[in-house]
């Protein structure tokens, strides 16, 4: 009771490839923390006041999140009004946190996914995902191996069309083409038919579940003191439903030998071990509570209960379901009994975690972990029924006919309920044809590989002039492809092309930021130019559209690439492998990014926050682009803002170079 009271700490976690993670990671220890600690918020104050007040201050590196790149701390407001060096590390972390270098989150919301133990080819499915901090760390897990492309993907669902928009930003910062967001309600979500091994059409089963589900959120009192108010028994007993029906469709949706992970903010049982427990009598030993005891090696937190007393709103708690008043009777239901004490050993639900807040100075909060041994009882039954054709039933005028599968014939197959289509209508999703016109243009300027194939890159119109195309995964074009008419889609894909009619170039589309990553390694070296650290640095801290640096003051190695490409978008990459804020490690770094190719000059073509990330990596002097308002004279600190420069950078240029549908591609979004 007395931690909830306290204000909950600030959390972050570094994200990103492995090495430019590692860099960042360095800059965050040296260069921030540092200052923090020498530089506390109230220097007015006595000596031993200031060394307490440190020591309270000092960031806690989570000992159980993997590389010591998730901390905590205590940032308040207070803080960031009255120190410099505090409020510098608050716009460092919002900046980075813009171009999805950094996620800020509570520590306990990073549990979920790392017990998940996410490998790059699996299949993913986040029932009920918005805003979407747990999502943005599962596309991060997938994408952890460098220079790998993940073959498996996420697909990330919630039942609030404006919520799914909050999810569409989300994914936007990590720029994934294995990224989907639907909208649906989970408990009835609706099968996903994908293109098997062999071809032939078949139910997508996945290996990794994460349902987070909606509950009362007593955990997040400390930063919700709001539901103190609001807080009664019967919070969890109306919950308890919904929790179960999206837990079970989870497990129909899993894979044999995949792994769910339900969750919730509560530390009420009725919405944790009872909803956990009626899944386990339902599947008769079809799943199991898995021991993740020695997954988070640092991680303290209380065994799942055995025993609980369901209670109803007047606060009376029961032990058996005969002693429930009737006037009581609908909201206390037979389910939500625990074992009795010589069948609880059957159930394992000690495995559940319960992280309570004095433990670790986090919100309370509620993990199990399910492996599924073999298909539920329900599966198995309706297997073993004669298929018979259900599609005239379901009044199916919506399904495409050729999509059916022998799985969609079941019971527990897709869901009868018509889809329904409130919300924001979508633009369609359009993908390119092996002949489509516009390509052999793109392929031919940026040399790109035939290993890229045309089909997996979209727009979202079906006629007219085709200004941003999009690049998806195959294994996320195929989920698209076939299941766009059962599915409510909202989106998918990184913009990766967009359309630039610029008459010095060969091209009608310009390379974006957003997409070079994943089509990178498909691009030859006829538009890529090698740059040295002080050409990158160069050309990323201009910012002045008319007077871009000149090509004959860059290093004449870069020069001589130079003279082989031709004018328009190119890629500019920088190799090093120093770091000097990385407190001696020594971290090979590979940056890419789009860069402009005119025909004197040569500059970056990167948002504001993305230019920055890349200047702190070099060790570059950023301060030009950071708002200060401890700086005496306020029309200085206003031209340093970020903003000031980042309408600069997308107002785009004046010169030779100028580039006259530039400003619709930046601005233009599709939907
Ligand atoms: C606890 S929040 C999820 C937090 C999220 N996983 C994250 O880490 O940012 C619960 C979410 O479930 C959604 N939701 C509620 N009922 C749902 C249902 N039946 N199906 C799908 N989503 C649902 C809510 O809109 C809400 O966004």
């Amino acid at each position: 009771m007395a931690t909830i009271k306290e204000t909950l700490p600030t959390a972050f976690r570094i994200t990103g490839s492995k090495s430019e993670a590692r860099a960042l990671l360095g800059i965050v220890k040296g260069k921030f923390f540092k200052d923090c600690l020498l530089n506390p918020s109230q220097p007015d104050e006595n000596s031993q006041k200031i060394d307490k007040e440190i020591e309270q201050k000092k960031p806690i590196c989570l000992p159980w999140y993997p590389d010591g790149l998730a901390w905590q701390l205590q940032l308040t407001r207070k803080d960031i009004r009255r120190s410099e060096a505090y409020f510098r590390l608050h716009n460092f972390l919002i900046s980075e946190t813009d171009c999805g270098n950094i996620s800020r989150q509570e520590a306990v919301s990073m549990i979920p996914p790392l017990l998940l133990d996410v490998k790059p080819h699996h299949k993913i499915l986040d029932m009920c995902a918005a805003p979407g901090s747990k999502t943005a760390q599962l596309i991060e897990l997938l994408h952890a191996e460098d220079g790998r492309f993940p073959t498996g993907f996420v697909i990330a669902n919630d039942i609030d069309n404006n919520r799914c928009y909050m999810l569409v930003h989300q994914a936007k910062r990590f720029n994934s083409p294995c990224v989907v967001i639907t909208n649906h309600d989970a408990a009835v979500m609706p099968n996903f038919t994908v293109t098997g091994t062999d071809g032939t059409l078949t139910m997508l089963k996945f290996d990794r579940v994460l349902c987070d589900v909606p509950c009362s959120g007593d955990g997040t009192l400390r930063k919700n003191p709001d539901i103190w108010l609001k807080w009664n028994t019967a919070n969890g007993n109306n919950l308890h439903g919904i929790q179960s029906r999206i837990l079970r469709r989870g497990v129909e949706m899993l894979s044999v030998g995949g792994r769910l992970v339900y969750s919730t903010c509560s530390l009420n049982p009725l919405e944790n071990e009872a909803v956990i427990h009626r899944l386990l009598v339902d599947t008769r030993g079809a799943v199991q509570l898995v021991d993740v005891s020695s997954q988070l090696p640092g991680l303290k937190y209380r065994q799942g209960l055995v025993h609980w007393l369901p209670t109803s709103r007047d606060m009376r708690g029961y032990t058996s379901y005969n002693d429930v008043p009737e006037k009581w009777q609908t909201q206390v239901r037979p389910q939500m009994f625990p074992p009795s004490p010589e069948d609880a050993h059957k159930f394992n639900l000690e495995r559940c975690i319960r992280i309570l807040p004095h433990q670790q100075d986090t919100g309370g909060f509620f993990v199990a972990v399910i492996e599924k041994l073999r298909p539920l009882p329900w599966e198995a039954a309706a297997k073993a029924l004669p298929a018979e054709s259900e599609e005239q039933e379901q009044g199916g005028n919506e399904k495409d006919a050729a999509n059916s599968t022998s799985e969609d014939k079941v019971p527990w197959g897709p869901q009868r309920k018509r889809r329904r289509t409130h919300g924001y209508k979508e633009d369609p999703f359009v993908f390119f044809t092996e002949d489509e016109p516009l390509w052999p243009s793109i392929r031919d300027f940026y040399d790109i590989d035939s290993l890229l194939s045309p089909t997996c890159l979209l727009t979202r119109c079906n006629e007219g002039k085709k200004k941003n195309i999009y690049f998806t995964s195959l294994a996320v074009r195929d989920i698209v492809i076939n299941n766009h008419l059962t599915i409510k889609l909202i989106n998918t894909g990184v913009k990766s092309f967009v359309r630039c009619d610029n008459k010095s170039m060969d091209c009608a589309f310009r390379l974006a930021q957003e997409g070079l990553h994943s089509i990178l390694p498909y691009i030859g070296p006829k538009r890529k130019i090698f740059v040295t650290k002080a050409d990158l640095i160069k050309l990323l801290i201009n910012d002045d559209p008319k007077f871009p640096p000149e090509a004959d003051t860059l290093d004449p190695s870069t020069q001589e690439q130079l003279k082989d490409i031709s004018q328009g978008s190119c890629v500019l990459v920088y190799q090093g492998e120093d770091n000097p804020s990385s407190g001696g490690d020594i971290t090979r770094l590979t940056l890419a990014m789009v860069g402009w190719r005119g025909a004197k000059s040569v500059r970056a073509y990167v948002p504001i926050s993305d230019c920055v990330h890349y200047l702190r990596l070099c060790g570059a002097d950023v301060s030009k682009y950071e708002k200060n308002k401890f700086i005496k004279n306020p029309s200085v600190a206003e031209e340093k803002s970020g903003e000031k420069i980042a309408v600069d950078n997308e107002t785009e240029v004046k010169d030779e170079d100028r580039n006259e549908e530039e400003e619709v591609g930046m601005l233009g979004e599709p939907t």
